[in-house]
């Protein structure tokens, strides 16, 4: 039977690039705090709601296999007063939601910027570049660069938590810089991180289907510049990606 699966922060970036490739394979839950637009707002059981509202929250999730939490405040500059509710109030009020009602697992968007202080002015740019051998694999503590990425290593380990006392599956995965089509252009940073959308798409889909207990992987295509590995992601979920931003060089 197809899975029920509850997509937070659907009509974003990462929301889209999910339903694009992934609409017709599950039973999608959308919530938005905005109303959704387009042909999945009418072709999908949507929700308008704010993550950090618990009513709302633990009635969406209600009877849902696996949660794809993406909703919250995606920018690198965000204030700490925005992350501190969007993201970590509002991770915390949907994993203890996903815990009551019964949901398998979580896969929870964390973020390259959960780990932005190891770019350091000695190992940067070398660091972006093809022949840099660095790589950071997941299982280094976090680093953060800036508070929203002190709020991603603090979803992150809230996961952890909800996994060790609870037995909830949960997959932070931290995602490089999601563009479409084509890599950014004069930015050898986002070209390192490059995730495009039919890579997206293919490993939330693994990310629902594999077996874990609590992981956490990168979420890039297969860059020939990359400093983040993509071992977790291939052993653990299958991630297979397709693309690579050299190819657009
Ligand atoms: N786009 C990217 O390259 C990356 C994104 N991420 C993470 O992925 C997630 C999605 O990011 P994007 O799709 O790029 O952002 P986006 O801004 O395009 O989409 C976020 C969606 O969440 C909704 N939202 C925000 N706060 C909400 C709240 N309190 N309650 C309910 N809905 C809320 C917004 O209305 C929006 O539709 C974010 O958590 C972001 O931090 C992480 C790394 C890279
Ligand atoms: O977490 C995120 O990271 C990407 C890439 O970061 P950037 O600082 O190189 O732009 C960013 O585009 C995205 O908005 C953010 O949510």
């Amino acid at each position: 039977m197809e899975q029920s699966v509850l997509l937070t922060g659907a009509g974003g970036r990462v929301g889209t690039a999910i339903l694009d490739d992934l609409a017709e394979d599950y039973d999608w839950r959308l919530l938005d705090r905005e109303p959704l637009t387009g042909e999945y707002a009418e072709t999908h059981d949507s929700v308008v709601a704010d993550i950090v509202d618990e009513t709302a929250v633990r009635e969406a999730i209600e009877g849902v296999d696996v949660v794809i939490h993406l909703a919250g405040d995606p920018r690198p500059e965000a204030p700490w007063d925005s992350v501190l509710r969007n993201n970590i109030d509002g991770t915390q009020t949907v994993l203890e939601a996903a815990v009551d009602a019964d949901v398998e697992k979580v896969v929870f968007a964390s973020s390259n910027h959960a780990v932005g202080a190891f770019e350091t002015d000695e190992r940067t740019p070398d660091l972006y570049r093809v022949h840099d051998e660095f790589r950071l694999d997941g299982t280094e503590l976090p680093r953060p660069g800036n508070l929203y990425g002190v709020s991603k290593a603090a979803g992150e380990t809230l996961g952890r938590y909800y996994h060790d006392e609870y037995g909830l599956s949960v997959c932070c995965v931290r995602i490089g810089n999601l563009t479409k089509d084509h890599p950014p252009v004069d930015y050898e940073r986002g070209q390192a991180m490059w995730l495009s959308y039919r890579d997206c798409a293919h490993l939330f889909d693994r990310a629902i289907e594999a077996d874990y207990g609590y992981e956490i992987v990168y979420g890039i295509s297969d860059n020939d510049r990359k400093y983040y590995s993509l071992e977790r992601a291939r052993e653990v979920l299958g991630y297979e990606p397709r693309d690579n931003s050299a190819a657009h060089e």
